[in-house]
């Protein structure tokens, strides 16, 4: 099947983004392996799909794939470049729309200088919504909020990690390291991402915090492996710093391929939703055989 696609990134954070508002091209997980696949196939930690509104109250729907194949609830820099794209590409002259994702409707919006914020929704943290099971581990309060001591069996030993845990609508364990280079993402990451306390596996954030308006991010993808930015992750990690009391409610969090500002007015409530602002460009375009794969 010969598919055109827009390859996009949001602070290196990377996609391939499918217009499938014609027509669906009704791709398998294995297809959308492949499509993310950087040397068989295009390259990306996700494939955007946009797609028709499915009802009167958004303007489409965002279907978003990682690059294991599996669909994922939401994608914070996937949206910022899904505003671009359907912009750039004349399906909306609207400068702000709203798009149905698994985790809820978010409301994205180009701003003059070419940034997009996001209104990414409300923090989840009902523990089986996220989901998180605490079975067997028993949390302490750093402020005002619980901390989950995750055990991970590592070197013949047991060692243990302290994650705060919580939805953006996918799911996000923030650890606070006190130096993000030498944190041991590569070797953690995959050990925190498929923990037996996470059902669906989740997102593993690795937070250092310079000062109350400044912090630097790593993250783990599910799905993925570790990113140079993760929009849904860098949420995460200042609402875990805010409700942690490391954080004012304004911060831009510096990530390996880039910074965003993320907003959340937690004095307001904790329902309160969190904004999300920063780049979305496109990188080339191209058509690609995607060969049949069940
Ligand atoms: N790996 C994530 C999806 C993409 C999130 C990230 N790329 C973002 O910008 O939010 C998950 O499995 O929930």
């Amino acid at each position: 099947m010969r598919i055109p696609f827009t390859k996009m990134q949001g602070a290196g954070n990377d996609f391939v983004v499918l217009d499938e508002t014609q027509q669906a091209y009704g791709l398998t997980p294995a297809q959308y392996r492949f499509l993310a696949d950087r040397h068989f196939g295009v390259g990306a930690d996700q494939i955007l799909s946009v797609r028709p509104a499915p009802h009167p109250g958004v303007d489409f729907a965002y279907v978003i794939h990682n690059a294991d194949g599996g669909e994922v609830e939401n994608c914070g820099n996937g949206a910022r470049c899904f505003v671009r794209f359907v912009h750039d590409r004349g399906l909306t002259a609207r400068r702000q729309v709203r798009v149905q994702v698994h985790g809820g409707v978010m409301t994205l919006q180009l701003d003059d200088d070419g940034r997009v914020t996001v209104d990414m929704g409300p923090p989840v943290f009902d523990l089986p919504r996220i989901p998180f099971d605490p079975q067997g581990l028993t949390p302490r309060f750093v402020g005002a909020w619980e901390v989950w001591p995750l055990p991970l069996a590592w070197m013949g030993g047991m060692a243990e990690v302290p994650v705060s845990v919580l939805s953006m609508g996918n799911p996000h364990a923030v650890w606070r390291v006190d130096d993000v280079d030498a944190a041991p993402v590569a070797d953690w990451g995959p050990l925190i991402e498929r923990h037996a306390n996470f059902p669906r596996r989740v997102n593993a954030g690795f937070l250092q915090v310079l000062d109350r308006r400044t912090a630097r991010l790593r993250v783990f993808e599910r799905g993925v492996g570790e990113t140079l930015a993760c929009g849904t992750g860098a949420c995460a990690a200042v609402v875990a710093g805010i409700r942690h009391g490391w954080l004012d409610e304004r911060v831009d969090v510096r990530l390996p391929g880039g910074t965003l500002t993320i907003a959340w007015a937690a004095s307001q409530g904790l329902d309160a939703p969190v904004l999300m602002t920063g780049p979305a460009e496109p990188v080339f375009e191209g058509v690609i055989d995607v060969p049949d794969l069940p």
